[in-house]
């Protein structure tokens, strides 16, 4: 058996970034940058101003001074002449403010009559003007690697950016082995149950950026199973679930062996989750999750996730664990690695008794994995444990 971070490290020696393409803006949401993009224009592409108001010279603002109106500028219909002294433009949010105006008034500190203004109230300092380029410039970079956000779309649409570089989204084949399983509305027998790791599975990496395909349940046959690494062969990253044990059913690693899978590695020192077997098959890399519903999550969690990361081109670190005080004393850990289902409640950390790698309510109830390392000692209420967030 070896240890997690040992087979972390090999797994994420079985991967590679994908190569970038180009998509339409729209689809770039959730993606991840391939390269930097660079500002095409400023922003605003003049001094704009922030407010509904009358443009004028700041020299001339004090209360009770009068002013002409000579003119309007609105968004998208700039006032094309100059103002002068004594003068002043109607003017809008957002508007490009007229040569010789350095200043907005808000039109709540105007009084108006006919063509004439008087600053009513004293204006304050704030000139209400916008720079050019105040928000970015021709040039303004965005870093790449990133996974682009709602507020990202935003900005490269501002800067005009129609086209955006991005990663190939990895395509992961997920496998479901096993004559107990059913898909999710179908009717089981009285000895089936329904195929739950594989949609619990899909969520977590789609929502990583995966592109799942979930390929028909393969029985407990060789040659089902011969089937299903057929079809999932262009797959970047082939996950199986289950069968991944020593029974006399659990047919993977004999399986994978005969189609000349490179084994990487077989067991990993942590609970749940020590059945994990790991290679590379033809073009793809094969991770081999054992069956248990928890068991398939923490794993998915904690080594399919870092290898999405690695293919999207994002930083593959882990991520420093929190730490929080127990809300009660935990004994002595194993010789394996344990990731213990808990919740934090913002002050202090509950594990949960029962850490059945079959119950799934206890994983859905959890919202954190504490981490307990080999060995680790008794602990008392109040001693701080390391978790990571779920
Ligand atoms: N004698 C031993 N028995 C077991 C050992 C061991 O070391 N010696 N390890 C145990 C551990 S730990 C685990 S984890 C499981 C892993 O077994 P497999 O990977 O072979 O998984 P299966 O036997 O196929 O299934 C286990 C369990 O999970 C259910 N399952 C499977 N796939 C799904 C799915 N897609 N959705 C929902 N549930 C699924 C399956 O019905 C079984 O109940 O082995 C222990 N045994
Ligand atoms: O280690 Mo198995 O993965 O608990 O149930």
């Amino acid at each position: 058996m070896i240890s997690v971070s040992d087979a972390l490290d090999t797994l994420l020696d079985l991967v590679s970034p994908m190569a970038a393409e180009t998509v339409p803006l729209r689809a770039a949401a959730g993606r991840v940058l391939a390269e930097p993009v660079s500002a095409k224009r400023d922003q605003p592409p003049f001094a704009a101003s922030a407010m509904d108001g009358y443009a004028l010279k700041s020299a001339e603002v004090e209360k009770d001074a009068m002013f002409k109106v000579i003119g309007e500028s609105a968004a998208g219909h700039g006032f094309t002449g100059r103002v002068g002294a004594g003068q002043a433009v109607r003017i809008f949010t957002g508007a490009p403010i007229p040569e010789g105006a350095d200043f907005v008034v808000i039109q709540e500190d105007i009084s108006r009559s006919g063509n004439l203004i008087t600053i009513a109230n004293h204006p304050g300092t704030s000139t209400n003007i916008r720079p050019k380029g105040g928000d970015f410039q021709i040039g303004t970079t965005i870093d790449a690697p990133r996974v682009l956000g709602s507020a990202d779309i935003a900005l490269l649409a501002a800067m005009n950016i129609a086209q955006v570089p991005v990663r190939k989204q990895p395509t992961v084949a997920l496998i479901s082995t096993g004559d107990e399983l059913v898909l999710p509305g179908d009717t089981p027998g009285p000895d089936q149950i329904i195929a739950s790791n594989t949609f619990g599975l899909d969520a977590l990496l789609t929502a990583a950026g995966a592109r799942v395909r979930i390929l028909p349940i393969a029985r407990d046959t060789e040659s089902d199973l011969r089937t299903a690494f057929e079809l999932a062969q262009d797959a970047d990253l082939i996950v199986t679930i289950g069968g991944a044990s020593v029974g006399d059913h659990d047919l993977v690693a004999g399986v994978t062996e005969t189609l000349g899978m490179s084994r990487a590695f077989y067991k990993v020192a942590m609970r749940p989750g020590k059945p994990l077997m790991a290679g590379t098959l033809g073009q793809s890399a094969m991770v081999g999750l054992p069956g248990n519903p928890v068991s398939a999550m923490v794993c998915g969690h904690i080594f399919i996730l870092p290898m999405l990361r690695a293919m999207l081109g994002l930083a593959t670190d882990t991520p420093a664990l929190l730490t929080a005080p127990l809300a009660h004393p935990v004994s002595e850990n194993g010789p394996r690695q344990h990731y213990m289902r808990g919740r934090f409640d913002g002050q202090s950390v509950h594990v949960f008794d029962d850490q059945d790698s079959a119950r799934l309510t206890l994983l859905a109830e959890a919202n954190v994995l504490v981490v307990r390392p080999p060995k680790d000692g008794a602990r008392a209420t109040g001693e701080r444990v390391n978790y990571l967030p779920i």
